[in-house]
């Protein structure tokens, strides 16, 4: 069995969702709103993270609270996952963010690698991937090879949009990894873009279209 595929379905999400696929939305509001279904997201993916006691003194008395014990790292996939990145760090300040340049080869479709930027030696629990479109599933499934060298024990993948044939192909390359995804649509069209998807995610973010 692979490991589960959650997909929101929280109004919130899709509201922003909406607003994200529409062609006639302009970079600055779309950069906010990939900000902010990412949090929403991360909020899921994050779930059963191990938490630690922490004794803290209230203006009341002393209490044990609880914080968040695992070493968490954000690999967001060049361009498009670094606003996701952005947005993750904002509610998690203390993980650490390992950058991976991979793009799509138009042709091709497959994943070419042009930036690595893990640590020579990465210590971390939990390594969360990072890319707001999971289409053919090759540069999800390139990123999680690189980082399952690391010997990470806990991958998950965060995307916004997913067709179905990069989800079976993730989950085949990599079957203990979960997905946390926003949307996940029909298919993908003859030149490797999701449908009805939202176009070309790093082009929207940073208007280069
Ligand atoms: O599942 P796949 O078929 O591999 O496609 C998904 C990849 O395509 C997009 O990146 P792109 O190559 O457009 O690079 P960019 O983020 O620099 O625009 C997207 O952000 C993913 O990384
Ligand atoms: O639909 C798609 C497919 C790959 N990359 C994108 O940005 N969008
Ligand atoms: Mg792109």
């Amino acid at each position: 069995m692979p490991a589960p595929v959650y997909v929101s379905t929280h109004p919130l999400i899709q509201h922003k969702l909406a607003r994200l696929r529409d062609a006639d939305t302009r970079p600055p509001e779309f950069r906010e709103l990939v900000a902010s279904i990412s949090r929403g997201l991360l909020f899921e993916a994050t779930r059963d993270l191990r938490l630690a006691p922490v004794s803290v003194q209230t203006p009341l008395t002393e209490t044990t609270c609880h914080r968040i014990a695992d070493r968490v790292g954000f690999i967001p996939v060049l361009r498009a996952g670094l606003g996701m990145a952005e947005a993750m760090l904002e509610a998690l300040p203390e993980a650490a963010v390992w950058h991976l340049g991979l793009y799509r080869d138009h042709a091709t479709l497959k994943p070419v690698t042009y930036y690595n930027k893990l640590p020579p030696k990465p210590d971390m629990d939990v390594g969360i991937v990072l890319d707001p479109m999971l289409a053919t599933g090759g540069s999800a499934i390139a990123a999680l090879d690189i980082l399952r060298k690391t010997g990470t024990p806990r991958l998950m993948f965060v995307g916004l949009i997913a067709a179905p044939e990069g989800v079976a192909a993730l989950q085949a390359a990599h079957p203990d990894v979960p997905l946390f995804l926003a949307a996940l649509d029909s298919r993908l069209n003859e030149v490797g873009y999701i449908v009805p998807g939202l176009g070309d995610a790093g082009d929207r973010q940073f208007g280069t279209a």
